[in-house]
């Protein structure tokens, strides 16, 4: 694939990743891999510990670079774009803010403006308000004065979410955002990715708990061994037999009594290694 294409008379808007390649060193971390999050949709990154999930998301944002295949948004190569312009368009959260010695949560968030400041402005009313408004979306309104430093890793995953929203991307990579969160905050930050969704906000996030991915994701991507495995509906995708070959985890799927979505109920390990993942079949794309 060298241009973004139509499937079945859909568009090309949203997130195109195509035949990506990456090594470091003489290890192979993604390999060849490609995927799809439609625009507007929530994607959940899925797979196990060393999959190559954080990897796929630096090589999205542009914080490593390819050795071959591109990531595109729509018709816009994310890797050639300019840094500021990608800034404008791609927002990754992760779990801890490396440049923020000193600095209050307000801060924090605001750092989100600057792709969006002009070289020598500082912050305009719009900018304020943005900030503010990711705050309060974050939940972080009490929070808003007190050292980024601080913070406990719940509280730091919230600063972390409201700082990528600050940046209004139109592509918003998430890295195990629910990790340190209570289970009300987990619910509380994936329905508020899930209302920017219908918004138009599309995202992708890398996620390990199975259920709440199913609970929240139009589109789950299951990466094992830095190749995608299985990709596409929740329903479809996330069965027994996917959770035993790719996690090595007997479980049973059932639908959730008042939603329906796919519930993961855990058995215990399965007798069979991992190891039978290179048989898996062909890459399976969405
Ligand atoms: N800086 C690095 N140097 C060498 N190898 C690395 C480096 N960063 C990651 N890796 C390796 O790349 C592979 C993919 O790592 P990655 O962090 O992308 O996996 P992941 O799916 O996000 O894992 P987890 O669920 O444990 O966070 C792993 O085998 C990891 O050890």
């Amino acid at each position: 694939m060298t241009e973004p294409r139509s499937v079945d008379g859909r568009s090309a808007d949203g997130l195109w990743v195509d035949r990506v390649h990456f090594t470091r060193g003489n290890r192979l971390i993604i390999d060849d891999l490609d995927c799809t999050v439609p625009a507007g949709a929530v994607g959940a990154l899925l797979g196990p510990n060393g999959a190559g999930k954080s990897t796929l998301l630096h090589l999205i944002a542009g914080i490593e670079r390819a050795d071959a295949g591109a990531a595109r948004f729509g018709e816009r190569d994310l890797a050639t774009m300019r840094r500021r312009e990608r800034a404008r368009l791609v927002a990754l959260a992760e779990q801890e803010v490396a440049d923020a010695p000193g600095l209050t949560v307000a801060e924090v968030v605001a750092l989100g403006r600057t792709p969006h400041l002009g070289a020598f402005a500082g912050p305009s009313e719009r900018d304020r308000a943005i900030v503010a408004r990711g705050l309060e979306d974050a939940g972080l309104l009490d929070l808003a004065d007190r050292d980024y430093g601080s913070l406990s890793g719940g509280e730091r995953q919230r600063v972390n979410l409201a700082r990528a929203l600050a940046q209004e991307p139109e592509l918003l990579l998430l890295d195990e955002p629910t990790n340190h969160l209570d289970i009300r905050a987990q619910l509380t930050m994936l329905g508020l990715v899930r209302e920017l969704a219908r918004g138009g906000l599309t995202v992708l996030a890398a996620l390990h708990d199975l259920s709440l991915a199913a609970a929240h994701a139009d589109h789950v991507v299951v990466l094992a061994e830095g190749r995608v495995v299985a990709a596409g509906d929740p329903h479809a995708v996330l069965t027994p037999e996917l959770i035993r070959d790719v996690w090595g985890v007997e479980a049973s799927v059932i639908g959730h009594p008042a939603t329906g979505r796919p519930l993961i109920a855990y058995a215990g390990i399965a007798d069979s290694p991992v190891a039978s993942l290179p048989v898996m079949g062909p890459r399976v794309q969405a």
